[in-house]
């Protein structure tokens, strides 16, 4: 039997990461083989790559680049990972996937989404999740709870506009797969956005 690919969007500072390890508790509870991963990242190559991404002092980027360096990211943990583990039944929550360039990249650095999903079509190799947790949260409230985090990634320090245009992208992505995006109230507390996961992976499962 085939797998379930089960990716989590938002904003930054949503609380997907809080609730992917919740969810990842309740799962295997239940008996399923689960592979928690993460974008940028997942293995050993794409975790280094992430390092370049994120890293502050590279801030002269090019956006090109920047598209280019997370589908090469995620060529590699699509190829040595998510497929992989589909095939084996399992259970794959990854904490963002190719949504994340469409909006961060098509929308927030204006490179359009068609250029973005282009790009990806190599890196995505056909494979995309059953179903996508979107978490809605308004930036300010993100940028909020990121900075009481502590150190803020070159992402994270973008302008309020960069974000708000995330935010907005994300809305035109939920409307454009409604059969696969479903939308998270992310102001709710973290036990009450849990129960409203459990109990959506239960009516998919
Ligand atoms: N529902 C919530 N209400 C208030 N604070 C929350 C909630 N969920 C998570 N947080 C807090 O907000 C911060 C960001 O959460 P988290 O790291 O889970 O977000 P994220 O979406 O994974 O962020 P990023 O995409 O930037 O990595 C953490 O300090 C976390 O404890
Ligand atoms: C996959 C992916 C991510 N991003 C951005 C979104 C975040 O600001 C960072 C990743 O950090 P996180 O703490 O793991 O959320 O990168 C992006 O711009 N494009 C992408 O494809």
């Amino acid at each position: 039997m085939k797998g379930l690919f089960i990716s989590f969007e938002g904003p930054d500072g949503a609380g997907k990461t809080t609730q992917i390890k919740m969810l990842e508790e309740y799962l295997k509870n239940k008996g399923y083989d689960v592979v928690l991963t993460r974008e940028p990242g997942g293995t050993y190559i794409s975790e280094q790559i992430r390092k370049v991404i994120l890293d502050v002092s590279n801030e002269n980027m090019n956006y090109m680049t920047e598209a280019l360096l997370y589908a090469a990211s995620r060529a590699q943990h699509v190829s040595e990972v998510i497929k992989s583990s589909i095939d084996e039944g399992k259970i794959v929550i990854c904490d963002r996937f190719v949504d994340s360039s469409v909006v961060y990249q098509g929308i927030g650095r204006n490179l359009g989404i068609d250029t973005v999903e282009a790009i990806n079509k190599f890196a995505i190799d056909g494979c995309m999740p059953h179903v996508t947790f979107l978490f809605k949260i308004s930036p300010e409230e993100g940028i909020r709870r990121k900075s009481k985090q502590g150190e803020k990634d070159r992402l994270e320090n973008e302008k309020i506009d960069f974000h708000k245009r995330v935010y907005k992208g994300y809305e035109e992505l939920r409307d454009k797969h409604v059969d696969r995006i479903q939308e998270i109230d992310a102001e709710k507390t973290i036990e009450e956005i849990h129960e409203d996961i459990k109990k959506r992976i239960d009516d998919i499962l």
